[in-house]
Formats: structure tokens, C-alpha cells, sequence
């Protein structure tokens, strides 16, 4: 496995969130982690890049535990997040953005500097290359999405941490950002975590997967099974049926 979870738990001062999550994505491999708002999936993210600290258990990052290294050591080894909301810099250039994302990774020479763009970008994200000029926060949601997944790949990672790359992106744009994650997963050889309540969206995207709720995991399958299961029916919201009734 490239990444292994073994009973983490994440808190925020008193209050434990994450209640001893295990899980394991293999390499090249695309697993949703499903869940409703506030279960603790953001939290789970964030202790798995180093933003936060777990308070027990271990992650194993190519059989190795990095739980007690900073994020930009998880980042030089491989583990590229894309947190909820996308957060790209919204005063830089699309340009700009792009070449934040070689400085943590290999392509830049570690801490030496920006390292070149990798031209394979845009054969995913071609809108990049027509607005490499264009300031991030002038983009719309989806192009903005486009612009974090392309700057995560920049520092060409092992493994992708994606938080609900599907929120706030208008459905037609879901779609083609579902199988662009698919597609780049199995062309770059890239495990991918991905963060979802949009079910539809995290069995496109995935194979296997993991429901939590109340920071547990409460069921683990193939999607197929998952998407059948009445637990996970119970523990999500379907977001795509209240955005169409919406
Ligand atoms: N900085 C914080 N301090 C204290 N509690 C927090 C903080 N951030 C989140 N929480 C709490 O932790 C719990 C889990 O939140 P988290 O954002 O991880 O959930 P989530 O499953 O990712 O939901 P969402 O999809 O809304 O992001 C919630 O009860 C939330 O209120």
C-alpha cells in the first residue's frame, strides 16, 4: 500500500474528531472517502498532510510513518493535497499559481526555487495555457478547480489528497473534472484519496471506498457495493439529487 492509516485519531483541543480511522489506498489507485458535512473528512485531510497533528495512531506513507514530519517533508516525498475551496492564490497569475506548486516538489530542486512547469498540464487543463496570464481569482469555480488539481500535479506527486473537488462547480464541469481525475490517475501512475459527499461523483471517479460518519469509518467496498448499500444511503446526503431539486 502507498498509504496506510492505522487508528488515527485527529483532534481540536478537547474534541476528538477523528475516532481512530483506518484505511489504505494502493498504488495508482482512486479511493473515495465518503461522508456527510462535519463527519471529519476535512480533518482526516489535513492531519494526513501535516497541517494538523494526529493525536494517536500512525500514517505510513510508502511504509514509512510520517505522522511526526512537517508538511513540506510530506510534500518532498510525494503527498500533494488539494484542500476544499480549492485555494489558489488569487492575486497571482494562472502562470504563477502553476509554478507555486513545483517549488515543494521534485521538479523545482527542493527548496532551491521554481522549477519549470511540466507541458503534460495542459493536455489536461488546455484552459490553463489560454489564461496563463489571467489573475487566479478572476477564474470561474471550475477553471479555479482545474488550476489546483494543475498545480498539485506540478510538484508531481505519488499520492493526490483531494477535498470535494466537485463542491460549488456547475454540473457540466463536474463531469469533465471526474474523468480528468480518473484519466490522470491512470496515466501518471497517481493514488488518489478522494474526499466526496457527491456519490455520483466518487463512484466515477473511484473504485473502492470507505464511508465515514461521527469520526469512524462505518463501511468500506468496491463503489459498486457502496452505492448500493442502505448504511451508506443512510450516512450521505445525495448532494447531486438536492442540487437538482435545488
Ligand atoms: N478549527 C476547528 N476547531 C474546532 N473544531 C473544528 C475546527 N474545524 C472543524 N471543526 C469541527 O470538526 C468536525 C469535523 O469537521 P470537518 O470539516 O473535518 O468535517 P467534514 O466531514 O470535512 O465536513 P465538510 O464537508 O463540511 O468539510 C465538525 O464538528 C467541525 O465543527
Amino acid at each position: 500500500m502507498l498509504l496506510e492509516l492505522d487508528q488515527v485519531e485527529v483532534a481540536y483541543g478537547q474534541s476528538l474528531i477523528c475516532q481512530g480511522v483506518s484505511l489504505a489506498v494502493d498504488r495508482q489507485e482512486v479511493v473515495c472517502l465518503l461522508g456527510r458535512n462535519g463527519v471529519g473528512k476535512t480533518t482526516l485531510m489535513r492531519s494526513l498532510m501535516g497541517i494538523l497533528p494526529n493525536r494517536a495512531g500512525r500514517i505510513l506513507f510508502d511504509g514509512q510513518d510520517v505522522s511526526g514530519l512537517p508538511s513540506h517533508e510530506r510534500a518532498r516525498r510525494g503527498m500533494a493535497y488539494v484542500p476544499q475551496g480549492r485555494l489558489v492564490f488569487p492575486q497571482l497569475t494562472v502562470a504563477e499559481n502553476l509554478r507555486s506548486g513545483t517549488l515543494i516538489g521534485g521538479t523545482g530542486g527542493g527548496r532551491s526555487g521554481f522549477g519549470p512547469v511540466d507541458d503534460s498540464v495542459f493536455g489536461y487543463f488546455p484552459i490553463l495555457r489560454e489564461r496563463l496570464g489571467q489573475r487566479a481569482g478572476t477564474l470561474s469555480g471550475g477553471e479555479q478547480q482545474m488550476l489546483a488539481l494543475g498545480r498539485a500535479l506540478a510538484a508531481q506527486p505519488r499520492l493526490l489528497l483531494l477535498d470535494e473537488p466537485s463542491e460549488g462547480i456547475q454540473p457540466s464541469i463536474v463531469q469533465q473534472i471526474r474523468d480528468l481525475i480518473a484519466r490522470i490517475a491512470r496515466e501518471r501512475n497517481l493514488a488518489v484519496l478522494l474526499v466526496e459527499q457527491n456519490l455520483k461523483f466518487a463512484t466515477g471517479a473511484s473504485t473502492r471506498g470507505y464511508v465515514m460518519d461521527k469520526g469512524r469509518i462505518v463501511a468500506a467496498g468496491s463503489v459498486a457495493e457502496l452505492a448500493k448499500d442502505a448504511v451508506v444511503s443512510q450516512h450521505l446526503t445525495f448532494v447531486e439529487e438536492r442540487r437538482q431539486t435545488a
